[in-house]
């Protein structure tokens, strides 16, 4: 039977679901397991990370609904039916100092909540990229036209992405309060039931081990948006993700398109 952690089941404590790593998994010699962990962020700085993705989100406005990404580090927005975009194009800086450390500060502890929940042989390093994602049903009408667009198929981040250790969501919106649909599920291994299904609730926080024994979906989302930031990590160090976040993005985007042949 499925297990449904709903969005006001709220636990004090974090709350663990053991998961046997298979025996191709590595995992950095660590656990497989799924982890979540309520109130990890408070109010005034999940505002803080909506307001930042909703400002670069702006500079490549879709009509469209369904999925918009935005990296404030490298700058990309990709939204179905719009160019993909940078926001440091402009040659300007789009972010203030503190708000740019509001999202260096997340990520950091991001960093170190993870390693605490799953300690490894190797070290993790932060790899890219890690971006709010945007679920909109606020179009009812929009359709897929790209596989890509399509983020509701069951999938395994470690397939997607080779040097993908670990998974981490933070979620940034409520379920049934500011969107429909959305919700989060793992299947039980090798089949399309569900095991445990998860509904968003803003700064809760789901780690868990990137490889074939967490294959999950999200659900597609009907109504309202749906903020999540997501990140990744893995134990080879030459996927290290340096995060610059130090207000010379756009100067660095400029230099590399200088340097484009
Ligand atoms: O937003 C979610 O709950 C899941 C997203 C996801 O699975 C992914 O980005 O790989
Ligand atoms: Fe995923």
């Amino acid at each position: 039977d499925k297990e449904v952690v709903k969005r006001d089941d709220v636990a004090a404590v974090p709350r663990r679901w053991p998961v046997a790593c298979a025996e191709t998994t590595s995992a950095c010699g660590g656990a497989c397991d799924r982890v979540l962990i309520d109130d990890w962020l408070g109010n005034a700085e999940i505002d803080g990370l909506i307001g930042i993705a909703t400002r670069g989100m702006a500079m490549a406005p879709s009509s469209e609904g369904g999925p918009t990404i935005f990296d404030a580090n490298s700058g990309y927005v990709m939204a179905p039916g719009a160019r993909l975009a940078n926001v440091y194009a402009r040659g300007e800086p789009v972010f203030s100092r503190q708000e740019l450390e509001l999202y260096r500060g997340v990520i950091r502890r991001l960093k170190h909540r993870l390693e605490e929940a799953f300690p490894t042989d190797r070290p993790l390093v932060f790899t890219a990229p890690t971006f709010v994602a945007r679920l909109s049903g606020q179009n009812a009408s929009w359709e897929p036209k790209e596989p890509h667009d399509e983020y509701w198929h069951p999938h395994v981040d470690k397939q997607n992405t080779h040097h993908y250790d670990y998974s981490g969501l933070l979620y940034l919106s409520d379920y049934d309060k500011d969107f429909e649909g959305g919700l989060f599920e793992f299947f039980r291994a090798g089949t399309n039931d569900t095991a445990l299904a998860i509904q968003p609730r803003r700064g809760r926080l789901l780690l868990f081990a990137a490889s074939q024994e967490n294959r999950h979906r999200v659900r597609r989302v009907t109504a309202g948006l749906r903020f999540a930031l997501s990140f990744w990590f893995s134990c080879d160090p030459t996927f290290e993700f340096t995060d610059f976040l130090d207000g010379q993005m756009h100067v660095r985007f400029r230099e590399e398109r200088r340097a484009m042949p």
